[in-house]
């Protein structure tokens, strides 16, 4: 009778955590010299809570008639005061907590090669292109139209699926209120951009406490790919910046409050008009950072270019068309020192203008 061959066992773990380095008694009040990063704080301003970042930047969604500009900002309001409850913010960012707590060897199997595998735990951006790491954890998982989800921590699942269900709602009632202020039609808007399907991403950032915060970077400056990032940050702890004009702007942002941020494809979609946020994160001394980043974009065979009332109206197309998921698989697989896709699509730049 033939036996079973017992189950092979795990595969040893193909890169080092920072969470793990973080905590080995080996590190001590020097990084290893593969996290170094400069990053030049004398361009950081602090932040003003008057006026310096909008958690919203309603100037981005500007029309020209200000009855539009007006119903535009009170359809966003609407959207974000009747979101997400505080239950649902705790119980996602615990259950991201949990899985950057499993232990590091039942992680492997959520380590794929592949940078657009559906679950994907990692360290850095893409450490196969990358000289100089970043000191972050993460956990992407890819949750629309298909739901996927890690088999553990057990308390991921369900919240998962509730918060990234309310978080689409929430994004579609944004996208809503920008074509209004566009004066596109919210239905041709939905279709063109097949929002019923469209591509969404739930990403987990875990940054340990770092001893030597100004020699490294836990993200260096991107943009999102999407049409918009919704940003839920632990305790709303201090490290995300924003870049206006040369500057870098630290956003500190409430208690429970979620950051909206502009994606590359609404810049694209919107032919300019909204402009994609170009931002950071740095990481703190004494204190680890979560933050949970769900991006959501249009379906994933749209070929999104600027919309074509918009390209009538401004007599030509600032930016070239790229299939959404031609867009994704080339940003994942870039490094992040590299020249920015966005850039890539703009036919023209501004000093060209
Ligand atoms: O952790 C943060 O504050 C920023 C995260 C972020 O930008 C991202 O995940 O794309
Ligand atoms: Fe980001």
């Amino acid at each position: 009778m033939a036996s079973t061959a017992p189950p092979a066992p795990p595969p040893p773990p193909t890169i080092t955590c920072v969470k793990h380095l973080a905590e080995s008694a080996n590190l001590t009040s020097i990084i290893p010299s593969n996290y170094a990063y400069y990053t030049n704080s004398a361009q950081t301003k602090a932040s003003d809570p008057g006026d310096s970042i909008p958690i919203i930047d309603l100037s981005l969604l500007t029309s020209d008639n200000p009855d539009h500009k007006s119903t535009a900002i009170r359809d966003l309001d609407n959207a974000l005061n009747h979101g997400i409850p505080e239950e649902l913010m705790n119980g996602i960012l615990e259950g991201t907590r949990d899985f950057f707590d499993l232990p590091e060897e039942e992680k492997p199997e959520f380590q794929p090669k592949d940078v657009v595998s559906p679950i994907r735990y990692g360290t850095s951006f893409n450490t196969e292109k990358e000289k100089i790491f970043c000191w972050r954890d993460f956990l992407k998982v890819f949750v629309h139209p298909h739901f996927n989800f890690p088999d553990r921590p057990e308390s991921l699942r369900e919240i998962l699926l509730e918060y990234t269900g309310r978080i689409r709602k929430m994004v579609r009632e944004l996208v809503g209120g920008v074509s209004e202020a566009m004066e596109l039609d919210q239905d041709y808007v939905e279709e063109v951009l097949k929002l019923d399907s469209s591509f969404q991403k739930f990403g987990g950032n875990f940054y340990p406490p770092c001893p030597q915060p100004d020699q490294t970077i836990g993200l260096p400056p991107h943009n999102d790919p999407g049409l918009f990032t919704i940003l839920l940050i632990h305790n709303g702890l201090a490290g995300l910046q924003i870049e206006r004009h040369g500057q870098w702007f630290e956003v500190n942002p409430p208690q429970n409050s979620m950051i909206v941020n502009v994606g590359d494809q609404l810049e694209i979609f919107s032919n300019g008009r909204c402009k994609s946020s170009r931002h950071r994160a740095v990481v703190n001394k004494l204190r680890e950072r979560l933050s949970i980043a769900v991006g959501n974009g249009p379906g994933k065979d749209v070929v999104v270019g600027p919309a074509a009332p918009l390209v009538e109206k401004d007599g030509g197309a600032l930016y070239r068309s790229m299939k959404y998921q031609e867009y994704v698989e080339s940003q994942l697989s870039r490094s992040f020192n590299g020249k920015s896709i966005l850039e890539e699509q703009m036919m023209f730049h501004e000093d060209q203008i």
